[in-house]
């Protein structure tokens, strides 16, 4: 978003509701443009406790091409950004073509692990680990539902079995052997096949 406001935030809900990520930019030799930032900061975080999806924030110092003018030390952006629990990054957007098109691809890959992280926790595997001949192979996982690929070297075989389905959940009464003992035996119910948080 560009909201182009010369006085700060106004009006700022038009944007908050429709905005996946926002990259909130000063310039390094302007301390004012870096004290508005606050500003637009605190908004963001205000209007973030509210709302239940999380949109990251990146805090920009632009102008990095005019290091001899600079007022604003990078440290303190720094100490902005993590205040504000917000990425950081100093570019040039005159100078540095590839540092601002990595910041607009680390905004994307933002909002991407922030959408994942957003959807209802679903286990989808338990797994069997068994010991197998010592030879380290890599192991390329499943692509399946949500889970990722990631290859890496293993000395034992793992496999993936899905969780049951809701249909094929059962209750299992456990007794521990402590109350068993114990004339009031208590038990605890589980319901198989649910993963308890
Ligand atoms: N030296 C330098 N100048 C820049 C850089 N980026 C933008 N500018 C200049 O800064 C001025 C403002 O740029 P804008 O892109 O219009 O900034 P803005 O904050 O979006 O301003 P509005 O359009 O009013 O919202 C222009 O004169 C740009 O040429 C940069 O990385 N280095």
């Amino acid at each position: 978003m560009d909201t182009a406001d010369q006085d700060g935030p106004g009006n700022c809900e038009r944007y908050l509701c429709w905005a996946s990520a926002f990259l909130v930019v000063y310039s390094i030799d302007n301390r004012k443009s870096f004290e508005g930032c606050q500003r637009y900061l605190e908004v963001l975080a205000l209007h973030a406790r509210g709302c239940q999806r999380r949109c990251p924030v990146l805090l920009l110092g632009n102008k990095l091409d005019m290091e001899q003018y600079r007022q604003v030390p990078s440290a303190e952006g720094m100490s902005l950004a993590s205040r504000f629990g917000c990425l950081f990054h100093e570019v040039s957007a005159c100078q540095d073509f590839s540092r601002v098109q990595h910041v607009f691809h680390e905004a994307v890959r933002e909002v991407r692990r922030q959408a994942e992280w957003n959807l209802p926790m679903r286990p989808l595997f338990i797994s069997e680990e068994r010991p197998c001949p010592p030879v380290a192979t890599p192991v390329v996982l499943p692509t399946h539902h949500s889970l990722a690929t990631c290859t890496f070297n293993t000395l034992s075989t793992v496999n993936y079995k899905e969780i049951p389905s809701v249909a094929q959940a059962k209750l299992v009464t456990v007794k521990s052997s402590r109350a068993q003992s114990k004339r009031k035996a208590p038990t605890l119910t589980l319901l198989k096949g649910f993963k308890i948080f």
